[in-house]
């Protein structure tokens, strides 16, 4: 049976003035791109807070297996416009997430990782430009590579692709796929994307508010998507 990295037991969560969602079950398998759906408002940054442990449950937990050591959570955050002036190159950027990280003394090995990152990303040929001076979709591939660095199993995808163009957004998703399939990382795709997420996801969870419902992505077809937002 496939192994299960993180699972959402009986987990509900209000902040003082507003229930955000109640009871939610949920196995994540490892190695499934899962893809987190549902309208503005409903909790899904929220639940991402409470896997990142920012946030605690109001009830229910959740929890990673076989333990929460053996789980390294990576996070590429929305797109959010640098600054033209910011003073990192795209490299030096990527290199934040080093543990020791202290420019220009990394060592060879430190080096090597950050090359070889930038090298799966796709960022060598731009690695020496300023990072506000890279394109959107270059940017996000800068924060991925930053998250990579560490060596994450589990990677959120926090409506990273939004406001990036189709082809940015198609570019950054294939290389997270490509990663997902070759190296089983665990991926959680939070989106409003119901077309992206069947494109790219294994499986899907919707939320609602007071309801969610969960399957393979094939499974959300335009009428449960229709019935969902009905409900
Ligand atoms: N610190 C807070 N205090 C009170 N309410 C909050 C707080 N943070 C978020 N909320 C509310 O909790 C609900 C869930 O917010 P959350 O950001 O998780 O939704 P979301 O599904 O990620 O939305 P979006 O798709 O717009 O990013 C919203 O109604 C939001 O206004």
């Amino acid at each position: 049976m496939a192994d299960t990295i993180l699972k959402l037991n009986d987990l509900s969560f209000s902040f003082p003035d507003k229930p955000v969602f109640s009871h939610l079950n949920y196995n994540l398998t490892t190695g499934t791109f899962l893809s987190i759906v549902g309208e503005n408002g409903v909790g899904k940054t929220t639940l991402m807070r409470m896997v990142l442990q920012e946030l605690k449950p109001t009830s229910g937990s959740v929890e990673f297996l076989p333990n929460r050591q053996a789980v390294n959570v990576g996070y590429v955050p929305q797109f959010r416009n640098i600054d033209m002036e910011y003073p990192l190159s795209i490299e030096d950027f990527v290199s934040l997430n080093q543990a020791g990280f202290k420019l220009p003394w990394r060592s060879r090995e430190e080096k090597r990782r950050v090359r070889q990152i930038l090298a799966e990303t796709g960022l060598v040929d731009v690695c020496k430009r300023p990072l506000g001076e890279a394109s959107g979709g270059e940017k996000q591939k800068a924060y991925l590579a930053q998250a990579l660095l560490d060596e994450p199993n589990l990677l959120i995808l926090d409506e990273s692709t939004a406001s990036l163009d189709p082809i940015a957004k198609n570019e950054l998703l294939t290389l997270v796929k490509q990663i997902n399939q070759e190296q089983k990382l665990t991926v959680i795709f939070i989106t409003h994307d119901i077309p992206l997420a069947r494109q790219y996801a294994d499986s899907y969870l919707f939320l609602k508010p007071n309801h969610y419902e969960s399957g393979l992505i094939t499974d959300l077809t335009d009428e449960k998507v229709g019935k969902m937002n009905n409900v």
